[in-house]
């Protein structure tokens, strides 16, 4: 069993309000992200889970147990951090096999676990080096099968793959999911990282200055996010947010467009809404009445799509395009809406509207 569960953790530094309530539930065997910008309380959350933080308030229960008294050995959980802290003059096997010896297992029981944990993450051919004979990548497989070599509850990570470069974090993405696949353990990830998080995840909790702002599935949280802070944070380029009213069976923008008002919208005429768009729904080729007019403001060519910024009124919308695509800056460009796929936000709370039936 791994079930890790925290509720109402609340802990301050001071005037930093840290973790203001946030509760998490983690099923057993799924991979959880906690996903939030700097700042947003994720490490907190981590070290509370571990028994590294003295809380304000609040209580951690593991496997339907309430440990918030527990010290940090009696969790039993695995931290993987984003330094890696191995042991320098060590060789690569005794570094994975150092829990195993602090908890007196046999000879032969360290070189059965060490040899299955190195075929797992492909570094059986690093058994023997010392830790400045690894590449970053390396040293971070290192790390990570020090954790998984004993069989903790669950494994709690911040951020391991930060302090690798592009490709070698795109790589580890997938030797990550691999890896919990195959091994079927609970783990607690943290990330800044979007795309980390909606490409692992089972489950993601967005964070943000303490509290959680939506819990699901990577496309709940994507395709739905719970509100404008949401929305704006998961999803690259940005999500264009316009500023907008419902009116009869129209939405009339600030700027002075009008575009059908989506059958699901449960807004009260006239309330101020925030109407969401994504890159992806939005397209430069004008078909029927379903677009906005405005001027073109810039082109962002990305190799295999360029993203165009078009301007609508004072708002700013961006939409994603094929690579050929093509435009002087100033000139009038049509920009064709996804209806089925728009999002709104009542612009006072920041919350999105109830979509009944979408
Ligand atoms: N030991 C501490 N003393 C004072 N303030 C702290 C301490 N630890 C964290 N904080 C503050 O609490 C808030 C949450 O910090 P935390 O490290 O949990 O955020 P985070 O989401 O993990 O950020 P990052 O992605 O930058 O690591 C921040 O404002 C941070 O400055």
């Amino acid at each position: 069993m791994g079930t890790v569960a925290a509720y109402g953790l609340r802990k301050s530094f001071g005037e930093v309000q840290a973790l203001d309530g946030v509760t998490l539930e983690v099923p057993d065997g799924s991979f959880f992200v906690v996903l939030g910008p700097s700042g947003a309380g994720k490490t907190t959350t981590l070290r509370a889970i571990a028994g590294l933080e003295k809380l304000d308030a609040g209580s951690v229960h593991l496997d339907g147990r309430d440990a918030t008294g527990d010290t940090p050995a009696a969790r039993d959980l695995a931290m993987v951090f984003q330094s890696y802290a191995l042991y320098p003059r060590r060789t690569v096997f005794e570094n994975i096999a150092s829990p195993l010896r602090a908890r007196s297992a046999s000879r032969e029981e360290i070189t059965t676990a060490v040899e299955k944990v190195s075929g797992l993450l492909h570094i059986e051919r690093l058994l023997t080096r010392k830790p400045a004979q690894l590449s970053g990548g390396e040293m971070q497989r290192v790390a990570l099968a020090r954790a998984l070599v004993r069989k903790p509850r669950a494994f709690l990570m911040d951020e391991p793959l930060t302090n690798l470069d592009l490709k070698l974090r795109v790589e580890m993405r997938t030797e990550l999911t691999r890896i919990h696949r195959s091994l079927g353990e609970t783990f607690v990830y943290v990330t800044n990282d979007q795309v980390e998080a909606l490409s692992m995840a089972d489950q993601v909790a967005v964070l943000r200055e303490g509290t959680v702002q939506q819990v699901g599935t990577p496309t709940e949280v994507y395709d739905r996010p719970a509100n404008q802070w949401v929305a704006a944070f998961v999803g690259s380029p940005r999500i264009s947010l316009l500023a907008c009213r419902a009116q009869g069976d129209r939405l009339v923008g600030a700027e002075g467009w009008t575009l059908p008002r989506p059958r699901w919208t449960t807004a009260e005429e006239g309330r101020p809404l925030l109407l969401g768009l994504r890159a992806e729904d939005l397209s430069v080729e004008a078909r029927g009445d379903t677009a906005l007019t405005g001027e073109l403001y810039g082109l962002e060519p990305l190799g295999d799509r360029t993203v165009v910024d078009v301007k609508v009124g004072k708002e700013m919308l961006k939409v994603k395009a094929r690579p050929t695509v093509t435009g002087t800056p100033g000139e009038r460009m049509s920009v064709t809406v996804d209806l089925d796929r728009v999002h709104l936000f009542d612009a006072d709370t920041g919350l999105a509207l109830s979509a009944v039936g979408r």
